[in-house]
């Protein structure tokens, strides 16, 4: 080494000796704050966080700065986060730059010190149970806010005056009161306070916002909203008169009058001559790492790739590193990640079926996605893909859960469908029968079952006489926001054992299927028929962890059709139904469909098209003669 460089070292040495106990000490603050925090909340997937561990390589969704002396950014969507936070843990994480704790189930009171720390720009709480007024002090170099799709209450906080850094401000689906504050925000790009409790007019500074941005507030108004009425009930008006912040009006206050005596100019003299000194010296480090780097070439880029977060997910162990990559999007799909983004998502076990176990993944942009790994696949590549062409064909159809992308190698296939929050008809029907169920009421059945034998009559018009589902049963029918049923796991039978369906379909097989081991159109057209009869008799047609026995008939066919012979029809129906005026013809309708359904011989059992037809019929019919009726009263 040349005598200049050793110089160079050494005073490197000398610098960095007085101050790495600093470095230590602070990591050291930030881990034990993280260590309160893991302590105190329950979580259900691993954080791998734990003392004897190396902080910013080994701890999950934890990001340290460069030179790994401080905690810069926490993301830990959808990991089962419970209870609330306590106050001195997070919050002492003072050189926090992004927090992401969305999607979990955390409640309470978000702690005023963590919307404080003075560093933070990214904070996301969405989809959680915060409740409570949000803190009234933050940081004012947040860019990004997010806490939509909690319980916050209160009002908006005058503060958020102050945020002038804001890009993105999304409180929607909260319970927030009051008038929007005046908030002239020049960087605002997304606003959304939608579906509170605001009153009053828009600010002027706002009205350029789509008016998406704030429905779901009833007394709210201007544009884009409706004009506000001149007499208004309750026009609260917006503050006119904001308090300038504290810091604003004690800077303004200082730096005019401000002289300098000689005691501060050396100060400033001194202070210069170092920060001059340490810029030299990290330029210098800069340099020293990039000749470090080139040396290592290609293995260095390897390395990263395979770090921190590229460790396998539950539903990726078996993908291999030369296939990355290899997710195969179909026509149309807009979602814009590799597989890499899918293996290095947050993931949820949603539940195991017959085929496999279904994930929810939370990508790092927000997308959420349903991964499902399948088990048992009895086909090569090649049929796996013909299939998949085939579902990419026959898919697309608003009452079928979209396959958006699939994965296959040796060891793992995972397909990719678009994420149905609204969850399963099963548990609609099902889940929560005990105190504070909200009751599925007519219409909704009426409407889920329609979109659902709509879906099922399409994969068998557009798939060919041969083309049947093989596996319909309620936890198989997933619901979109506005509660319309959609059909999943469609074409996914040939590609499996047939055993492992069978055992699976109880309570929803055909009679025939067992004896003949062949799925068929015909026996789609008797499970859907089981289908109808649990939704309109509200019983589970087969036993299931956890359920209340008194609701599991295990075979519901049998069971109605004895009630209804011996002239109980009115016996049938869950009792949730009974509440509802001017149903029972329909209700009655519906059930000789599903009854014809489930008849015994597959012949006598209506092609799914026509039970389409029936249905809808019997919907258009009484919504005519509920019209008509209104209108005769009507003077
Ligand atoms: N796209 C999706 N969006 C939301 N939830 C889903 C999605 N796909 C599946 N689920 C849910 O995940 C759970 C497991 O689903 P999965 O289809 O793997 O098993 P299953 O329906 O219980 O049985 P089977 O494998 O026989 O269909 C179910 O509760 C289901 O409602």
């Amino acid at each position: 080494m040349k005598p200049h460089s050793l110089i160079l070292m050494l005073m490197i040495f000398l610098f960095i000796l007085p101050i790495f106990p600093l470095i230590v000490a602070d990591l050291k603050s930030d881990s034990q704050a993280l260590l309160d925090f893991a302590a105190a909340i329950p979580h259900a997937r691993k954080l791998n966080w734990n003392s004897s561990t190396p902080v910013c390589s080994s701890w999950v969704g934890v990001t340290c700065n460069l030179n790994g002396s401080r905690v810069i950014a926490i993301h830990i969507p959808a990991v089962g986060l419970r209870g609330s936070i306590p106050a001195h843990s997070i919050g002492r994480l003072d050189a926090l730059k992004v927090l992401s704790l969305r999607s979990n189930y955390l409640n309470g009171n978000l702690p005023p010190d963590i919307a404080s720390i003075s560093s933070l720009q990214s904070l996301y709480l969405q989809h959680n149970n915060f409740s409570g007024q949000f803190p009234a002090s933050l940081s004012t170099k947040l860019n990004a806010l997010d806490i939509s799709f909690n319980s916050f209450s209160g009002s908006i906080p005058l503060a958020f005056q102050n945020l002038t850094r804001l890009t993105v401000l999304n409180l929607q689906n909260n319970s927030i009161s009051g008038a929007i504050p005046r908030l002239n925000l020049p960087k605002l790009k997304l606003l959304n306070v939608s579906y509170n409790n605001l009153n009053g007019s828009i600010p002027f500074s706002l009205q350029n916002f789509p008016s998406s941005s704030f429905e779901g507030n009833s007394l709210l108004c201007g544009p884009p909203l409706k004009h506000c009425s001149t007499i208004s009930l309750s026009p609260s008006p917006s503050p006119s008169y904001l308090p300038p912040s504290s810091t604003i009006s004690q800077n303004q206050k200082s730096i005019p009058n401000k002289k300098f005596g000689l005691g501060s100019i050396i100060v400033m003299a001194v202070g210069g001559s170092a920060m001059l000194f340490l810029l030299v010296l990290m330029i210098f480090i800069c340099c020293l790492k990039r000749t470090d780097d080139d040396s290592k070439g290609v293995l260095k880029g390897k390395a990263s790739r395979g770090g921190r977060n590229e460790k396998p997910k539950d539903f990726g162990s078996g993908v291999q590193e030369a296939e990355k990559n290899k997710l195969f999007f179909f026509e149309g799909c807009s979602y814009n990640f590799d597989l890499e983004d899918l293996l290095r998502a947050s993931a949820e076990v949603l539940g195991k079926g017959s085929y496999g176990t279904a994930y929810k993944a939370v990508l790092d942009e927000g997308t959420v996605v349903a991964v499902k790994r399948l088990k048992e696949v009895v086909v090569g590549k090649k049929e796996f893909e013909q299939q998949m062409e085939f579902l990419g064909r026959v898919g697309q159809h608003p009452n079928v859960v979209p396959l958006r992308a699939y994965y296959f190698s040796k060891d793992e296939k995972l397909l990719v469908y678009n994420y149905m929050p609204a969850g399963s008809l099963f548990m609609l029907l099902h889940g929560n029968r005990g105190s504070g169920r909200t009751p599925l009421d007519w219409d909704s059945r009426v409407k889920i079952s329609l979109g659902t034998a709509r879906g099922i009559a399409h994969i068998h018009s557009e798939g060919g006489a041969k083309c049947s589902h093989g596996n319909i049963k309620s936890s198989n029918v997933l619901l979109t926001k506005d509660l319309d049923g959609c059909i999943s796991d469609v074409g996914l039978t040939p590609l499996m054992n047939f055993s492992a369906t069978l055992s699976r379909t109880t309570g929803y097989r055909a009679p025939e299927v067992a004896e003949t081991r062949k799925i068929t159109q015909k026996s789609d057209v008797y499970s859907f028929g089981v289908v109808l009869l649990e939704t309109l008799t509200g019983k589970v047609p087969h036993q299931y962890p956890g359920g209340n026995q008194h609701d599991v008939v295990v075979d519901l066919p049998r069971w109605v059709k004895s009630v209804v012979r011996e002239e109980w029809t009115a016996e049938v129906f869950d009792v949730e139904l009974l509440r509802y005026q001017n149903v029972e013809e329909e209700m009655v309708q519906m059930l000789q469909i599903a009854l014809a359904c489930v008849t015994k011989l597959p012949d006598m059992r209506p092609q799914m098209v026509q039970v389409v037809k029936m249905m809808e019929e019997i919907k258009d019919k009484n919504r005519m003669s509920s019209e008509s009726e209104s209108n005769v009263q009507t003077p």
